[in-house]
């Protein structure tokens, strides 16, 4: 399988060499040349399946070539070894024909787990091969940083260097990265936001002059293409689960960057029977203004109490637009260059596309409160603040009720304690067994200004 940038431009890459480069050279995303896909027979072969079992049927066909059979079979069972549910990602029904699916059950309690702890046996896994070291730069609006130290800890050909907004994430997001003390593990806590430290990692990988002698960068956001492929199951698991192929099955998603819907999206060109996406955004709504009144303009980045979706310019979007456009690399290109000084517009024919399975909604910090209290009132079911604003979304802009409602619950309440107690008084979600001490562990960060040069010689100084 061969992968190709959404802007036509740098060169096709292997599985290996795509995963180790993150941003083409042309400033694209990585896509594969062609999607595999699979026949409603084989789907429904696949009911009754474990999680691990069913991640390999759909990741090999993506790695087949690089990677053998019984290797990938123990990159997946080593990645889901630390989740604490033996469904990896069960299901929770809160209303008639609407589900929850809980996808905090790995060790960091966020969506993030399934494809970072993936990607940190991956990369451990073909370094190791390679006999490489690399040095890590991911950018954080809270979950995705942890999730990646989580999954890069322990691989001694890994230095990992993690930009958070300073202030903009809740304690416990912050207290897990931070309190990872390991020698390759590096927290900084960026003056800015989380666009921010987006942009820092991005401008990085352009230009890698800065990293010491034989080093290159990885990318652990889902700029990287294995982040968005392991995302991919859980859609097709959460489907047979409810009757797929032989019935259809809709999707609402919390989002933010766009990696964890355009895995929804992949998955129903594969073959799953995906009748609705839902992209579900807090009031930092460029994707809701963009898919409901073609406005995909910039805005001031708001602060919300759904910190991890604080988002402006949302990665994935690109490689949705590259199919949206026939997989024109050059007319990508003008639609980012447009959006660099602040705005695109999309064409007539992209937007009807999109429509065809996608509707969006936007739901504020008071929205979201009321969600979460009135879902606790009816079911006693806690939802996080990002989950709020999915299951909201969903009951709002359902097409069909007679199709099953799946609301991906992206993140677990405990971490973000403070949304929490604004909807339920003196509630306060207890965090799992193994995070009882989060906050009497010693924490280390390095506070920096948003100053690339600043950034660049700190990393320098750390890569071991
Ligand atoms: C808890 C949570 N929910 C939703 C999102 C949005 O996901 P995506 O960026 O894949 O759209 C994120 C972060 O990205 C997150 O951390
Ligand atoms: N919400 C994310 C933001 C980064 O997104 P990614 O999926 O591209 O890593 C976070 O929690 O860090």
């Amino acid at each position: 399988m061969k992968y190709i940038s959404t802007r036509g431009q740098a060169p096709a890459l292997s599985f290996e060499e795509a995963i180790l480069t993150g941003l083409a050279s042309d400033g694209g995303l990585y896509v594969p040349e062609s999607l595999p896909s699979f026949s409603k027979e084989e789907i429904a072969s696949w009911a009754g399946l474990s999680y691990q079992e069913l991640a390999f049927k759909i990741i090999e066909p993506f790695v087949a070539g690089d990677i053998p059979s019984e290797d990938l079979k123990g990159i997946i069972e080593r990645a889901y070894s630390s989740f604490r549910h033996e469904a990896i990602a069960p299901m929770v029904q809160t209303a008639h024909n609407e589900w929850v699916l809980e996808l905090f059950q790995g060790p960091t309690l966020a969506f993030k787990d399934f494809a970072l702890q993936f990607l940190g046996q991956l990369l451990d896994y073909v370094l190791n091969k390679r006999q490489q070291k690399v040095v890590v730069m991911g950018a954080t609006s809270g979950d995705t940083g942890s999730a990646a130290i989580e999954g890069c800890r322990r691989c001694q050909h890994i230095d990992i260097f993690i930009l958070h907004p300073h202030q903009r994430v809740s304690d416990v997001q912050r207290r897990q990265m931070t309190t990872v003390l390991s020698d390759n593990v590096h927290n900084i806590a960026l003056k800015g936001n989380f666009d921010d430290c987006q942009n820092m990692v991005k401008a990085s990988f352009a230009d890698q002059s800065f990293l010491p002698e034989g080093r290159q960068l990885v990318a652990v956001n889902s700029i990287n293409w294995a982040r968005i492929m392991a995302q991919i199951v859980y859609y097709f698991y959460a489907g047979l689960a409810l009757g797929a192929p032989h019935k259809d099955v809709a999707f609402s998603v919390p989002t933010g960057n766009f990696g964890d819907i355009f895995a929804g999206y992949l998955a129903s060109k594969m073959g799953l029977p995906v009748d609705q996406l839902i992209v579900a955004t807090n009031s930092n709504d460029i994707l809701h203004r963009c898919l409901s009144s073609n406005d995909h303009s910039k805005k001031e980045l708001e602060h919300t109490l759904s910190p991890s979706m604080d988002i402006m310019v949302s990665s994935n979007f690109e490689r949705l637009l590259f199919d949206l456009y026939g997989r024109d690399g050059a007319a990508i290109q003008q639609l980012m260059d447009d959006f660099k000084s602040g705005s695109m517009t999309l064409s007539d024919e992209a937007l009807s596309k999109a429509s065809e399975l996608f509707s969006s909604y936007r739901l504020d910090d008071d929205g979201m409160i009321e969600t979460i209290a009135k879902v606790y009132d009816s079911t006693e079911y806690l939802l996080d603040p990002h989950t709020a604003i999915g299951l909201a979304a969903a009951r709002c802009e359902r097409r069909r009720q007679d199709i099953p409602m799946v609301c991906l619950a992206t993140a677990h309440p405990a971490k973000f304690p403070e949304a929490v107690e604004k909807a339920i008084a003196g509630m306060q979600p207890p965090l799992p067994h193994h995070m009882n001490d989060l906050f009497e562990r010693e924490e280390r960060y390095e506070v920096l200004s948003n100053d690339m040069g600043l950034v660049q010689s700190f990393v320098q100084k750390h890569s071991r």
